[in-house]
């Protein structure tokens, strides 16, 4: 990734997978251009949340970036959460109004220019360009491409940079200085600034004198053997001989009285062992490497509670230890005891519960699970879907900047969102909002909408629908004809599901109250249909901070059980001559993710997978730990926070085809689908009031399922309800328990 990139925000990335995944995040710190946030991080839910990653809330409210963890390659600054939760929060805001000028002269330019966004105020431009935003034609594609090129061309202005720049950056980033001119000194100064902040920490280095480990040693000397190679490539060299060394010799003392500096901090008190900076990071010398706790220091930590600085900074060691396992592991102790720490440490400074915190463990490896932790401790983009059937995107733009807002497209990829940077009016109050011109709405809850693709004229079902903001996306799509039927099973949700498809002015819509899984027996026979599965709500931990402790093992069975009985309806409501179903969840977990789509692939052998039309996002796992799925299921989509600075979503695009006579192969596939689903099937009922969890224990017509496990895990979850609130039990029977 491009050094400079990093200090600039990202929008919701148009980033193609897995090359972003790999340039460790896309999120980015300090931009001038920083996003409006959808909502401040939440009350963690647990004593241990209140005291890890409250703080943490404070300190990333002032702070946009994700501090990765040093394997990261990143080398975050780590900025003692305590101190940094004191921080002032804010401290942007100054910035932020230089900001919205700035922004707003953006589009003033760009009006000069004459293409793209800039058209908003100028009025005069022709009906190609007016159409620019419109959704449609190849050629609005080119114009919503060339508006998006002139704002990414703006990008040292603008201050936004989009991932798929990363690279020429990386190419661009050392020749930037013509050595000796001014511009070239400033750009040199910019270089180490940066420096400062992508490698070694200059403002939280160890006093002098204060011994540090080999592994830190080996660092620096790294990052002093970078610095030379830039000052070489920059013609500045460090030894005053070679040419251009004139230049530098200015700074050459200060620069060698800084190497002094290094040198002491590298020799510490035991004093210089190799001036080559050879590898030494062995450990043999010493002892001084990192070491892990013993049970009695972890005794301790539980007794006393974690001073979360030194928590902090031993995840940061193990992260990086973990990435170079036999090289830094020097204290003999095995990987998984450096894990149990990390999962131990992960929980106490951001607040997971152990359960989850180990689920989101195994998803990643240790360094990008950390950015994925840091990730969901800061908020993402405030982002807004404009509403074609009252207004196109360039008019509600203009009216928005208008008003005060500064905002601009939200990627290539889409025509109809705008990303909020700031505004001086409440987004979700403004005139044009009442009067329906746009949906509050997160970029991710774009996509399944998009994978559908419904098509004017058609038969549409949605599933699980409310508020409605993919509702509302469908209507638009299909241009407010065909029909959509946005169902919920929870009725004072489908009230503000009412409330947007009125306000949207979406006449194509009829909500409807059922179980899901009441489908296809109520009404069936749909071109499309959208499951946006109720879930764990993994990929929103920025938006609900609750999740991180709220959700235990029994819960996740749940869902996923509900999720795969929901699947096969949402399947079964296709019409008989085929058609497509989305699945979709704002989760990152396999399990419910790639594991209900297989398991109904399995079981619906007329079924497959077909490209989700989101060319962005990782792909779907082929497998995970011990399973494997669907060899197409890399067609399925994954986004996360960390890499893309959107929610986490998961979505896959089923194609239904006629039913066909299932051959010997295939009923022995569901067979085996049936058989794992029932040892993931819950054993005892759901306690809480969880609405999610709620349908499970309350099925309106289990009788669709001729499925005794079903019906027996539903009588005795009955059961058990009807003991718990003091009613005699075995008095009534489900509809599915008579059938059984
Ligand atoms: C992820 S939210 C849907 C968000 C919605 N698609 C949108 O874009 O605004 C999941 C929804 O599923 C609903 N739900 C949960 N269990 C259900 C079931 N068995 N049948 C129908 N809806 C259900 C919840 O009430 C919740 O509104």
């Amino acid at each position: 990734m491009g050094r400079r990139s990093k200090h600039k925000q990202a929008a919701p990335t148009p980033v193609l997978e897995p090359a972003a995944a790999k340039s460790s995040g896309t999120v980015r710190s300090g931009g001038r251009n920083k996003p409006l946030s959808a909502a401040g991080p939440r009350n963690p839910g647990g004593a241990a949340a209140a005291s890890g990653s409250a703080s943490k809330g404070k300190r990333k409210a002032t702070d946009a970036a994700p501090a990765a963890a040093p394997a990261a390659g990143k080398r975050a600054k780590a900025a003692p959460a305590r101190e940094a939760a004191s921080a002032p929060p804010k401290a942007k805001a100054g910035k932020k109004g230089e900001e919205k000028v700035e922004r707003s002269m953006m589009f003033d330019s760009e009006d000069e220019a004459g293409d793209g966004f800039e058209g908003l105020e100028s009025g005069d431009e022709d009906e190609d360009a007016a159409d620019e935003f419109d959704l449609g034609s190849d050629s609005d594609d080119e114009g919503a491409d060339a508006a998006n090129a002139a704002i990414l061309s703006e990008g040292e202005d603008s201050g936004i940079e989009y991932e798929d720049e990363d690279a020429s950056d990386a190419e661009g980033a050392l020749g930037l200085a013509e050595s000796g001119d001014e511009e070239g000194d400033e750009s040199l100064v910019e270089d180490a600034e940066r420096e400062e902040e992508d490698g070694i920490d200059l403002d939280n280095l160890p006093a002098k004198g204060t011994k540090l480990t080999e592994r830190q040693k080996k660092k620096m000397r790294a990052e002093a053997e970078r610095l030379e190679e830039l000052l070489k490539s920059q013609g500045l060299a460090l030894d005053s001989d070679e040419e251009g060394g004139e230049e530098y010799e200015e700074g050459s003392e200060d620069d060698e009285e800084g190497l002094e500096d290094d040198e002491m901090l590298l020799d510490g008190e035991e004093g210089s062992d190799d001036e080559e900076g050879g590898d030494s990071a062995s450990g043999e010398e010493g002892g001084d490497d990192f070491m892990l706790p013993t049970i009695e220091q972890r005794e301790a930590e539980a007794v006393q509670g974690a001073d979360l600085q030194v928590v902090q900074m031993r995840i940061q060691e193990i992260v990086a230890i973990l990435g170079d396992f036999k090289r830094l592991a020097t204290d003999g102790r095995s990987r998984s005891e450096y894990m149990e720490q990390l999962l131990d440490d992960v929980c106490s400074y951001y607040g997971y519960n152990a359960f989850l915190a180990d689920r989101l463990l195994q998803m990643f490896p240790p360094a990008e699970a950390i950015e994925f932790f840091e990730a969901n401790e800061t908020p993402r983009p405030v982002t807004i879907r404009t509403n074609t059937l009252r207004t196109r995107r360039r008019d509600l733009a203009q009216a928005l900047i208008n008003r005060g807002v500064t905002l601009e497209p939200l990627g290539k990829w889409s025509k109809v969102g705008l990303q909020v940077f700031e505004s001086s009016v409440p987004i979700g109050a403004t005139a044009e909002y009442l009067a329906g011109h746009y949906m509050l709405q997160a970029a991710s809850s774009f996509l399944p909408c998009i994978a559908l693709a419904p098509q004017p004229g058609e038969r549409v079902l949605d599933m699980a629908s409310a508020p409605g903001g993919k509702t509302t996306y469908l209507s638009a799509l299909m241009q407010n004809s065909g029909v959509v039927f946005a169902n919920d099973s929870n009725k004072a949700r489908t009230k503000s599901l009412t409330a947007n498809v009125h306000r949207l002015g979406c006449k194509n819509v009829v909500v409807t109250n059922y179980d899901a899984r009441a489908f296809p027996k109520v009404l069936g026979g749909f071109d499309r249909v959208l499951l946006d599965s109720p879930c764990s709500g993994t990929g929103v931990i920025s938006k609900d901070q609750s999740v991180k402790t709220n959700k235990s093992e029994r819960d996740l069975q749940l869902l996923t059980h509900l999720q795969k009985q929901l699947i096969l309806c949402a399947i079964d409501s296709v019409k008989r001559s085929g058609g497509y179903v989305v699945y979709s969840t704002c989760s990152v977990l396999t399990e419910e993710d790639e594991q209900v789509v297989d398991y109904a692939l399995k079981k619906r052998p007329n079924c497959k997978l077909v490209p989700t039309g989101v060319d962005f996002g990782r792909e779907g796992f082929l497998s995970f730990r011990e399973r494997r799925f669907d060899s197409k299921m890399n067609l399925a989509r994954r986004v996360y926070p960390h890499t893309h600075n959107v929610d986490g979503f998961f979505l896959a695009k089923i194609k239904v085809s006629p039913k066909v006579k299932p051959t010997a192969a295939a009923k022995a596939a569901a067979k085996k689908a049936d058989e794992s689903d029932e040892s993931d099937a819950p054993a005892i009922e759901p306690e809480s009031d969880d609405e999610a969890a709620e349908p499970a224990a309350t099925a309106a017509d289990t009788s669709l399922f001729n499925d005794e496990e079903d019906a027996q895990l539903i009588e005795s979850a009955k059961r058990r309800a009807d003991k718990r609130k003091g009613r005699p039990s075995g008095g009534r029977k489900s509809g599915a328990a008579a059938a059984a």
